[in-house]
């Protein structure tokens, strides 16, 4: 293939990976699309447990999964209270960084299977699945820095749910296990494509094939944990060692962290031209603003 041809086929892969983007982000925000409806009805029928969301002053949120009658299983309720979550986090313009947990010392113990049980076939499952993994790519692209705090268990779904946030930190008794093949399944809310992209093909296959059990060492020693709070999990304080860790990468105004998450999206998930196009259009919303301004005046030296 000539050079030109080379060229002119990078640009199709690469506008045709800006539709899917956008694509997906439509199907995400479309609430009268009708396949989605009919699982919205269903998800619907199974209530139970809420997904709280507390934005502080300090440009922090706080997401709280909750169903501690069943350590915080997600109900069908709890998938469509977690979208609209997002979409409210989606347009926190004063916003910083969000912080998902569990409620009681615990963080997930993946879908209800009480409702999965209930929607026990290919058609509902793959709906279910494809409806979760546009909230939760939705949460990762969020403009905001995202850190799962996992305090005890976070198990099958709510392990997948921890790899839709940047970073996750966990108590010194967390576990993040994959149980997705005990129960004759596999990853389906887009755990098993980011796993991959966090800790290698690898290290994802051993975690996926074995099920196995990630404590704080071993997530540490592969690269899905990135810190290890020295506290056990329900004693009261971890989210404030949590807020604590998450403040040494949210120090400024919101406009500018938020710049900074939105580049780090696109290098990850665009083809590089197109990754480009969008730091420069972002270099723009900083460049001469006023944090900018504001740094140029002091002349800071940076020892
Ligand atoms: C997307 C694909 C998926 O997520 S598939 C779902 C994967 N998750 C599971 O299979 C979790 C199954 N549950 C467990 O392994 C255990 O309950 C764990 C979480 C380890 C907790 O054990 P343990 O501390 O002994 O408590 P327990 O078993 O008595 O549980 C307390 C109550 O919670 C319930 N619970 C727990 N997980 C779920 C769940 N995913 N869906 C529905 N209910 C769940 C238990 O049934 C128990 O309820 P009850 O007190 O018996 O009424």
């Amino acid at each position: 293939m000539s050079v030109c041809g080379a060229a002119r086929c990078r640009l199709i892969q690469t506008r045709g990976a800006v539709r899917r983007i956008l694509q997906q982000n439509r199907t995400a925000c479309s609430h009268t699309n009708g396949p989605a409806e009919s699982i919205r009805e269903k998800l619907q029928a199974f209530p139970g447990g809420s997904i709280e969301l507390q934005k502080q002053e300090t440009g922090i949120a706080v997401l709280t999964v909750s169903n501690p009658a069943r350590m915080n299983a997600f109900s069908g309720s709890m998938m469509l209270e977690l979208e609209q979550r997002v979409h409210e986090l989606e347009t926190w313009t004063e916003g910083k960084a969000v912080i998902v947990q569990g409620a009681a010392g615990t963080f997930c113990s993946g879908s209800d299977l009480n409702a999965v049980r209930a929607i026990a076939n290919p058609h509902d499952g793959m709906k279910m699945c494809e409806f979760m993994q546009n909230t939760l790519t939705r949460l990762l692209r969020l403009p905001l820095i995202s850190m799962a705090l996992v305090e005890g268990r976070a198990l099958g779904g709510g392990a997948e749910l921890t790899t839709a946030c940047d970073f996750r930190l966990m108590t010194s008794d967390g576990v993040i296990q994959f149980v997705h093949k005990h129960m004759g399944l596999v990853p389906g809310w887009g755990g098993a494509a980011r796993l991959v992209r966090i800790v290698g093909s690898q290290n994802a296959l051993k975690l996926l094939s074995g099920a196995k059990k990630v404590d704080p060492d071993f997530g540490k020693q592969m690269g899905l944990v990135d810190e290890v709070l020295h506290c056990s999990s329900g004693e009261g304080d971890t989210l404030a060692h949590g807020e604590q860790w998450l403040s040494q990468f949210i120090k400024g105004p919101a406009p500018v962290i938020q710049a900074v998450k939105k580049v780090v999206i696109s290098g990850r998930e665009l083809p590089l031209e197109q990754a480009l196009e969008t730091e420069r259009n972002v270099f723009g919303t900083v460049w001469g603003g006023p944090a900018n301004l504001e740094a140029l005046a002091l002349k800071p030296k940076h020892k």
